[in-house]
């Protein structure tokens, strides 16, 4: 169990991407981002290589495998192209999430309580090439216990719904579903992570919650970098974050 105030930074390049896809371009260039966020305190660089490939592409993940300094947290729906594809990589982090094509974002956890035996035989396979496999869900209950029972060491908690309320009582009614998520997890033996939507002005409340092992933020970080620089985007969260996770 993760009972640690120290909290890891894993942060997505994801959108890094988007711009340099937008125009097909080879600028900016991700992987660039990821090794000035390992320079500026990043714990870990997450990518989500979508099915559309919208943002990040095979290219970006197979050259951070062979430049990262921390961990690769890959990101993947759960479909036999992408299992297969990172049974190539072996990526230290995979994490499950739902995927629809039409989604401007990823907008919800996934069903593991409604399909038990499929992602218990995604996380058996992807556990033999020695990953450690999260499922990113909601932090509900029915979705917390069934991730333990399908043999996942980790989940991460979806923070979208938090990021997106908007009046106070309905920001409080978020924040205390991730707080009852995180203590679910933790009681069921899992590593607790969390992350979506997470931004300067309301990562404190998360980055406090007891027990959280990492964030995983990107479309804030790529935003704020281009006013201040990616590693600048990058240390001041770390530093908000780590000084919220001080007991
Ligand atoms: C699963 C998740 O939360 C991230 O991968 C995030 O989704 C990346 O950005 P998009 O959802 O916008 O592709
Ligand atoms: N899993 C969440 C993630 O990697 C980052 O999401 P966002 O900060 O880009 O919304």
């Amino acid at each position: 169990m993760t009972t640690s105030n120290r909290i890891l930074l894993g942060v997505n390049i994801d959108h890094v991407a988007t711009l340099r896809q937008a125009r097909g371009t080879r600028y900016p260039d991700p992987v660039k981002a990821a090794l000035d966020a390992e320079e500026a305190g990043a714990d870990g660089i997450t990518v989500h290589l979508r099915e559309d490939r919208r943002h990040i592409q095979e290219r970006d993940v197979l050259l951070l495998k062979e430049v990262l300094q921390t961990r690769m947290n890959f990101e993947m729906g759960v479909t036999e192209e992408m299992m297969a594809f990172a049974e190539r990589i072996r990526p230290a982090h995979i994490c499950l999430v739902p995927e629809t094509r039409q989604e401007l974002t990823t907008e919800g956890g996934l069903d593991v309580a409604g399909q038990e035996a499929r992602i218990k035989a995604a996380v058996e396979r992807l556990s033999k090439i020695g990953s450690e496999v999260s499922l990113f869900i909601d932090a509900d209950p029915r979705q917390i216990e069934a991730s333990r029972r399908v043999g996942a060491p980790a989940i991460e908690l979806h923070t979208g719904r938090y990021a997106d309320a908007t009046t106070p009582t309905e920001v409080a009614e978020e924040l205390q579903r991730i707080i009852d998520g995180v203590k679910g997890g933790l009681s069921e033996g899992l590593i607790v992570n969390a992350g979506h939507g997470l931004h300067y002005h309301n990562v404190e409340a998360v980055a406090a919650i007891k027990g959280i092992n990492e964030l995983n933020i990107g479309h804030a970080l790529v935003a704020h970098a281009l006013f201040v620089g990616f590693k600048g985007a990058v240390a001041e969260m770390k530093a908000l974050i780590l000084a919220a996770a001080k007991p």
